[in-house]
């Protein structure tokens, strides 16, 4: 293992998981456990890896083989005396040796601990492909049955995805992807701590599923090409499929609080919550200095909080909500990610807060799925322009409308009725945004600094 660790320092920096944009300087195995031995050969393995004093650890399954193949070229790490090192999350032949060990009652390999959820029904022998979006995490499709996330940076404690995966399917909330195992790691790192962590989730693979921006970008693009026609007369008018959102999202918060803490910030708490509310619109300004003139009336309008007279209940929350963390199946929507903003550390992930978080979240995204089109597909100086920039606040408006009359309609409370806190988040969001765009999708930016500017507009209530 000691030279395939050498390879992962200049493989490591080229994934697009990998947090470090150079080299890392130091790569150091910190547990290593062998899941099968030949056929290819597969090592779960997790490194330290440390850049500029940052120390992080990564997990790396790897399989190794006596030959170099073609067709894994891609993930090919590199050669050793044992062997060719390959990514063994992308090695089909090596996905089995990962599922194998998820046995009834879980298996325990030291470092490494398998457990399955009661009565699931496990897909034994099915070979693994990894989704071909790879973001922060690596997904195994088993088949049609289950899908394994796979944590590629990896922070000590309880995933809150895992976490709240295993509280909503023992709550039997529908709307969920129900959980069927997960992996627990523990490794010494080089501060000599030993830590704990969730390493992987087994899932049930939704089939049918269509994911919600992909659903609402085409309603978006029939609406456009539809010039003359509002958004309430096009076929591809997404205003039911808004509504029966709000309501599974509903159904989720109000399984999270079942299953789940709760609490509630009072005066004290909502004072402590506005000034961190503040402080971020301060960081974001010193990243974005064109948000500089919106200051004054987005703290005047956050600022607003402090008055709140009613205490607001809190529980966990997504809190990354967004079209993209939606799925359509033919029995209706699922919600999935429960890991919260990825940037954040675990305790503020896991924090309770207001539901009304996650409803500003995905307002926020009704009005990136209405404007989005305008940014790739339009310029300024297209006849149709101001038609469509038109349509496209109808389209927002209507679905945003829709999410919190179906949010409502189960009885959770109408967002609306809290219109301080609705705005107070939606601000905090559409700032967010607007670093998040000037740091990934410079394109994309006016898509928040729009909102920013129309919420800055809006006075305060
Ligand atoms: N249970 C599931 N069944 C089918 N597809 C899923 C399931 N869960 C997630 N996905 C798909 O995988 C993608 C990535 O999942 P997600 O949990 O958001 O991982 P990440 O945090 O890496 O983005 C989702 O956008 C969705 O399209
Ligand atoms: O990668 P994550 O899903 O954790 O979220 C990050 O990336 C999202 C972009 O993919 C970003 O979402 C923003 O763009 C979406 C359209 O691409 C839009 O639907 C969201 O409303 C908007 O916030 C998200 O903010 C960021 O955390």
């Amino acid at each position: 293992m000691a030279q395939a660790t050498e390879l992962l320092r200049d493989w490591l920096p080229n994934q697009r998981w990998f947090s470090g944009r150079s080299s890392a300087d130091e790569v150091r195995l910190v547990a290593a456990t062998l899941l099968r031995e030949s056929d290819p050969a597969v090592w779960h393995v997790l490194v330290e890896t440390s850049r500029n004093g940052q120390r992080d650890v990564y997990q790396v399954p790897l399989s190794i083989r006596p030959e170099l193949v073609e067709r894994l070229e891609y993930v090919h790490v590199g050669q050793t005396d044992g062997g060719h090192v390959y990514d063994a999350l992308h090695d089909k032949d090596a996905s089995t040796a990962i599922l194998e060990h998820f046995t009834e009652g879980g298996r325990d390999l030291g470092d490494l601990v398998f457990r399955a959820e009661d009565g699931a029904e496990l897909p034994v022998g099915e070979t693994a492909l990894a989704m071909p979006v790879e973001q922060s995490n690596t997904s195994l499709a088993y088949g049609d049955v289950a899908l394994l996330k796979v944590f590629r940076r990896i922070q000590p404690g309880l995933n809150p995805d895992v976490e709240v995966h295993a509280a909503l399917t023992r709550d039997g909330c529908a709307y969920v992807a129900p959980l069927l195992g997960w992996i627990d790691g523990r490794w010494t790192g080089s501060d000599g701590v030993t830590h704990e962590a969730s390493l992987a989730m087994l899932q049930t693979y939704l089939t049918t599923a269509s994911d919600g921006w992909a659903l609402a970008a085409a309603s978006v693009r029939d609406l456009y090409a539809e010039g003359d026609l509002h958004a309430d007369e096009v076929g591809g008018d997404f205003a039911a499929e808004s509504h029966r959102l709000g309501e599974a999202t509903a159904h989720v918060h109000q399984s999270m609080a079942h299953a789940l803490p709760t609490g509630q910030f009072d005066a004290a708490d909502l004072a402590t919550r506005t000034d961190r509310l503040i402080e971020r619109l301060d960081e974001a300004v010193t990243v974005v200095p064109e948000l500089e003139p919106y200051l004054p009336n987005l703290r005047e309008q956050v600022n607003e909080l402090r008055r709140l007279e009613q205490p607001v209940p809190t529980q966990r929350v997504h809190g990354d909500f967004h079209l993209g963390q939606v799925l359509r199946t033919a029995v209706g929507w699922k919600i999935v990610d429960f890991e919260g903003e990825p940037a954040k550390p675990l305790e503020e992930r896991t924090a309770l807060d207001s539901p009304i978080r996650d409803v500003a979240g995905m307002l926020r995204s009704f009005d990136y799925a209405a404007r989005y089109l305008l940014i790739t597909d339009y310029d300024h100086e297209h006849p149709a322009y101001d038609q469509i920039t038109y349509r496209a606040n109808e389209w927002a408006k209507r679905n945003r409308e829709a999410f919190c009359d179906g949010y409502a309609k189960t009885g959770a409370g109408d967002p609306r009725d809290v219109p301080v806190l609705l705005t107070a988040y939606e601000i905090d969001k559409a700032v967010y945004e607007v670093v998040y765009e000037a740091r990934y999708r410079p394109a994309w930016l006016p898509i928040p600094l729009a909102a920013v500017e129309r919420l800055a507009e809006a006075t305060p209530k």
